[in-house]
């Protein structure tokens, strides 16, 4: 009783709250139909996104089936193709397989072929004899006085004393008032007259080249008077400067460049063989022997040539590497700057000195005729030049045989040396007639002196004397194992037509049937051919 307002304001609380719990309720049960609507309403949008993706999924299905459908047509296709592409290569490879076989055996005939040819290249050149003497009769040129009316050089007359008869046969033929009547013939391996190319000249002295790379030494010399046509034989036009490749427009390049052409044209014929190939250029000027190509960096630019001195090791010279026609050309004309000239009675251009270019191969392999089989020991290098900065070969001695031989020698390291010597000499004058005096006249009687002595050798040999008197010129002591061994030697004597000349003409025609009497030894037969 004491707690009454508290219970009924407690119950009273109560029934309010119980109200509005009704109340709720009663919300509740309105809300729900409408609850349930929407939740039909929710329920069946799902459904129809879920038809909606059902469908879209089978028919991104469908899709992913087709393509995977046409990747495997495509791959089956590219197996078959490559099946196809497969054959094709097997029976590529079995046709490579043929030609291989074929190509084999065509380098392995012409590789028969080029040793048969060889072989017969040199039986020619020895048919024809170690000596060969052929002589060229120049056209009469404005200097030659007598040419009033110049002769053209396509002329096959002469214009002056001196003609070629036939290809073998030179008439001198001169009657001049106060003077014995000369009608003489001279006989030759080969006579050019005036009208005959540089090419011709060179197409007959071609096949010393092939003997050369099998490993004859070899030399060819221009003999004659001054003003004959020697540099121009052997080097060409403007020989004074660097000689011109054939290949380029003048046709009218001499001896040397185009045997530096043929000979790198037939090395690179035979690629097995990859010699090396050395470059020496010396001139004998008053008796002395002066190598063009010493090079010292300084001197070289001031054009300075180095006399070529005994040493320890014997008289050496300093011998070029080269890889191609070019280079060698290019060797030949640095020393060629250096080459003593003088202006003569008989033309401005006078070379007053011997030349002597030699070509040196060594193959470290053993060619087919070597007797002993060659050690495969790479050459030593040389030094460094100071001015190019390139390895040089090693100095070579002057004289590179030394053994009489005309063959190559094997040197120490098993290396086979052939050697080529391409001699351009100086030009035999009447010191008399051309009225030359003072060091000219020095030089004069040194030249006419070396080649008497030349001259001395070659009447020695012919005799069949004990005694060879090499040692009395450098010349002929540095030309010694082209002379008196089995090198094949091939000279060429050059003759002016003019009558003015006739005296050096009759002279150097003498000196050429001279040598032609030279009898020597064959070469040994080869072993391996
Ligand atoms: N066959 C030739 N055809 C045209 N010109 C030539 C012929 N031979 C020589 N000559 C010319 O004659 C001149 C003298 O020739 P070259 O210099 O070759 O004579 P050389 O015998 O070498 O004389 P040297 O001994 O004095 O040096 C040169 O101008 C040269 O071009």
């Amino acid at each position: 009783v004491k707690c009454r307002p508290q219970v009924w304001a407690q119950c009273w609380e109560g029934a309010g709250a119980c109200l509005c719990a009704w109340r709720a309720c009663l919300g509740l049960a309105a809300a729900m139909p409408i609850m349930l609507v929407l939740w039909v309403l929710v329920l069946q949008k799902l459904k129809r996104e879920m038809e909606a993706l059902r469908s879209s999924s089978r028919g991104l299905l469908q899709s992913y089936r087709e393509e995977y459908r046409d990747c495997l047509s495509e791959i089956v296709q590219a197996v078959q193709t490559a099946q196809l592409h497969c054959e094709a290569l097997l029976a590529c490879s079995a046709e490579a397989g043929r030609l291989e076989q074929s190509l084999r055996d065509v380098t392995e005939r012409w590789q028969r072929e080029l040793r048969e040819r060889r072989r017969l290249q040199d039986a020619l050149v020895e048919l024809k004899g170690n000596i060969r003497v052929h002589c060229r009769i120049r056209p009469l040129l404005p200097f030659d006085d007598e040419a009033q009316e110049p002769v053209s050089p396509d002329s096959s007359v002469s214009g002056g004393v001196v003609h070629a008869v036939d290809d073998e046969t030179v008439l001198v033929e001169c009657n001049r008032p106060g003077h014995a009547l000369i009608n003489k013939t001279y006989t030759f391996e080969r006579v050019y007259g005036p009208a005959e190319s540089q090419r011709a000249v060179f197409e007959d002295v071609c096949p010393l080249l092939t003997s050369f790379l099998d490993g004859y030494n070899v030399c060819i010399m221009a003999y004659g008077q001054t003003g004959s046509g020697k540099s121009f034989t052997m080097l060409g036009p403007h020989c004074q400067e660097e000689p011109a490749l054939p290949s380029e427009p003048r046709g009218d390049t001499g001896i040397i460049p185009r045997a530096a052409a043929e000979l790198f044209r037939l090395i690179s014929e035979d690629p097995s063989r990859s010699p090396e190939v050395g470059v020496s250029v010396v001139e004998i000027y008053n008796n002395d022997i002066f190598d063009l190509l010493a090079n010292d960096g300084c001197r070289a630019a001031s054009g300075a040539k180095r006399q070529v001195l005994p040493t320890q090791q014997g008289k050496t010279v300093v011998c070029g590497s080269v890889r191609s026609a070019a280079q060698f050309l290019m060797l030949v004309g640095r020393g060629l700057k250096l080459r003593a000239k003088q202006p003569t009675s008989v033309h401005a251009e006078s070379s007053r000195s011997h030349l002597v270019i030699t070509v040196t191969l060594a193959t470290a392999t053993s060619p087919p005729w070597s007797d002993r089989s060659a050690s495969a020991e790479p050459c030593q290098p040389g030094p460094r030049s100071p001015a190019t900065g390139r390895r040089q070969s090693p100095p070579v001695p002057l004289r590179t045989r030394g053994h009489g031989l005309g063959r190559a020698a094997q040197d120490r390291l098993g290396q086979v040396r052939a050697t080529l010597q391409l001699v351009d000499l100086a030009g035999s004058e009447c010191a008399g007639v051309s009225g030359v005096t003072g060091p000219a006249l020095r030089e004069t009687s040194c030249i006419n002196r070396s080649l008497a002595a030349l001259s001395d050798v070659l009447g020695a040999l012919a005799e069949g004397r004990g005694h060879i008197p090499y040692r009395n010129s450098r010349l002929t002591h540095l030309l010694q194992d082209a002379l008196g061994g089995d090198a094949k030697l091939q000279v060429i004597v050059c003759v002016s037509p003019g009558q003015r000349h006739v005296v050096e003409t009759l002279q150097s025609l003498g000196f050429g049937a001279r040598a032609r009497q030279v009898e020597r030894g064959h070469p040994a037969p080869r072993k391996l051919r």
